[in-house]
């Protein structure tokens, strides 16, 4: 154990098929609409701590370093940082990292799925919200907090009172890397009155109300890279 969000016990893998890579091409759909990768009758792992869901190995090591690549390409091909990559974020106070935007578009759709898979099954556990039938309308970010800038995310909800973020309800995050990559990058979240810090392995995947308060602490080493994502419903309920 690590801590409040460390993995007790050793269960079986989050997902059938996690170790290996995902497909190339889109994922084969079933005909409720479910990715053809997850099992259906298969459960999630996680649990709720602390008012946040958690996911142990939601993405596999390999699966990270596919999400975690397409940043640094992104970074590669657009080192002038414009458009889908902000480089810095206005206000280097409260945020600082290089983001990159995905849709959900055939080469992504795996980890979409994916992300929509847990979202349904940890809402179903343990939230209950009234969640819209399409639930990433914004897209996905990834996020990569650089310890050369300092990079960091001071605390802050994801919902906002005007815009696509006025309708989030629940917000996913996912450590893209691996523990030892960087130092300091805590996620921290306060959903009950307390600080909790989510577990630094690899895959792990936190869900969580996006009125919830969190930050990431500044990295001072290295790179800390995550994958995020908000499903939407209509207000408070
Ligand atoms: O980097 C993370 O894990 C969380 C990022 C975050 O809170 C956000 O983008 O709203
Ligand atoms: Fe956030």
């Amino acid at each position: 154990m690590r801590g409040p969000f460390g993995r007790s016990g050793s269960g079986p893998p989050a997902f059938e098929g996690a170790s290996e890579s995902p497909p190339d091409g889109p994922a084969e759909s079933l005909p409720d609409g479910k990715a053809g990768r997850l099992s259906r009758d298969r459960d999630l792992a996680g649990g709720l701590i602390a008012g946040v869901w958690v996911e142990p190995a939601l993405f596999s090591a390999g699966e990270c370093a596919r999400l975690s690549a397409l940043i640094d390409a992104a970074a590669r091909d657009r080192p002038a940082a414009g458009g889908d990559l902000a480089g810095r974020v206005r206000d280097p106070r409260v945020r600082a990292c290089e983001t990159l935007w995905l849709d959900d578009e055939p080469a992504t759709a795996w980890a979409f799925e994916r992300l929509a898979h847990l979202v349904a099954g940890a809402n179903a556990a343990a939230f209950g919200f009234d969640l819209d039938a399409e639930p990433f309308i914004e897209g996905a970010l990834i996020a990569r907090y650089p310890g050369t800038m300092g990079g960091h995310y001071d605390w802050h909800v994801d919902r906002a009172r005007r815009g696509p973020a006025a309708r989030r309800k629940l917000s996913v995050s996912v450590q893209l890397s691996p523990a030892d990559g960087y130092e300091g990058g805590a996620l921290t979240l306060n959903a009950e009155g307390h600080e909790v810090t989510l577990d630094r392995a690899l895959g792990t995947a936190a869900v969580f109300p996006s009125f919830v308060l969190h930050r990431v602490a500044p990295v001072s080493l290295g790179a800390r890279v995550a994958l995020v994502a908000w499903a939407h419903g209509p207000r408070l309920r």
